[in-house]
């Protein structure tokens, strides 16, 4: 699966980051997302694969996207035994997540990013659209850190864990009225918070850096998100957990369903017996190879966002592999004209 798909789907997630970021600013989300979706489906379509999109993100909220289900990959069409090698054939699940923070493309914040993880067939978290619980933090806290435990006990774990003060901490969690009690704790353990308004995935990620000045993501953002930054946190060695979110009085926002009972008996329908069941960064991304690729819209933590030029644009992604265990950032100069002098800074 690695070689060559690992150079492909920078592509795919720089296109996607290229078309949304011409919509930055221009305060309509929906459009920056259709435009990514389109470039994402456009790029994948031209790969020699044979993916399945098993995350497409976006039923919950109505947003533009890549079908769960859908097939994509010229190795899907009926006669593809015939044009294809064998790896090709070989058939992949894909997470997608075209426009991750289309808020903050809309508004022309920082954060936003195109984002996908690939693993073989079955071995990623086929997530409901609910909410989940999540925590993420870096490699030294990886299995110390428990999403059972308080946030004042995590706290003081990740504190010996990173060698450092509780007040030396930074702690991202999502501006939102469901974690009023999550922030006043985490400020009662002495810890620093950092808020956000979207783009949880970056931030996720951001814990297995050191450099970021992120220590740990707490609370509450979407499940396919959460399956998402499992890829890369998995790759990566950090700690990830999740537990799905099925309970409307607890995410207050109104959208997913009416009552707790009916979310439950729909999670049934899909398998999910357990709902309160935590997950591990191998459990939600459990394949034997995974790839994670993210190319920034607008300027982040992690990468750069795109940047226009005369005649063309700059981006920079970033390639994680489980199997050569690398994490890679790519700085790529797109030309959309005849190349001429590019420009190096
Ligand atoms: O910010 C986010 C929105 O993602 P997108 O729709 O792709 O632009 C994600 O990072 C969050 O994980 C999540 O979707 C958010 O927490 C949903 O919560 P809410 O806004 O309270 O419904
Ligand atoms: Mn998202
Ligand atoms: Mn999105």
């Amino acid at each position: 699966m690695e070689n060559t798909l690992g150079l492909e789907i920078i592509e795919v997630v720089e296109q996607a980051a290229i078309a949304s970021s011409r919509w930055m600013g221009k305060g309509e989300k929906n459009t920056a997302d259709q435009v990514a979706v389109e470039a994402m489906r456009e790029r994948m379509n031209k790969i020699y694969m044979r993916g399945r999109i098993v995350i497409g993100e976006g039923e919950r909220d109505e947003a533009p996207m890549l079908y769960i289900g859908e097939e994509v990959g010229i190795c899907t069409r009926a006669d593809a035994k015939d044009y294809c090698n064998p790896d090709e054939l070989v058939e992949i699940d894909i997470a997608v997540d075209p426009c991750e923070g289309t808020n903050l493309v809309a508004y022309g914040q920082n954060g936003s990013m195109a984002v996908l993880a690939i693993a073989e067939k079955g071995g990623l978290f086929a997530a409901p659209d609910f909410y989940m619980r999540k925590l993420a933090a870096p490699a030294p806290a990886r299995g110390h850190v428990d999403i059972n435990k308080s946030a004042t006990q995590n706290l003081k774990i990740l504190s010996e864990c990173l060698g450092r003060a509780v007040e030396e901490l930074v702690v991202v969690v999502m501006d939102r009225p469901r974690h009023k009690e999550l922030i006043q704790e985490i400020r009662q353990a002495g810890a620093r918070v950092r808020l956000i308004s979207d783009g949880d995935v970056s931030a996720a990620i951001s814990c297995a850096f050191s450099g970021t000045n992120i220590h740990a993501l707490m609370g509450i953002g979407a499940a396919p998100e959460g399956v998402i930054s499992a890829a890369a946190l998995r790759c990566l060695g950090g700690h990830f957990q999740g537990q799905l979110i099925y309970d409307p009085e607890v995410v207050k926002t109104g959208l997913i369903g009416e009552s707790k009972e009916g979310n439950i008996a729909r999670l049934k329908e899909m398998g999910i017996n357990d709902p309160d069941r935590v997950y591990n960064a191998e459990e939600l991304a459990s394949g034997q190879t995974v790839l994670f690729a993210a190319c920034g819209i607008t300027p982040g933590t992690l990468m750069e966002g795109v940047r226009f030029f005369k005649g063309g644009a700059r981006t920079q992604s970033l390639v994680i592999s489980s199997q050569s265990r690398t994490a890679r950032f790519v700085d790529t100069i797109h030309m959309f004209d005849e190349p001429k002098t590019l420009q190096l800074k």
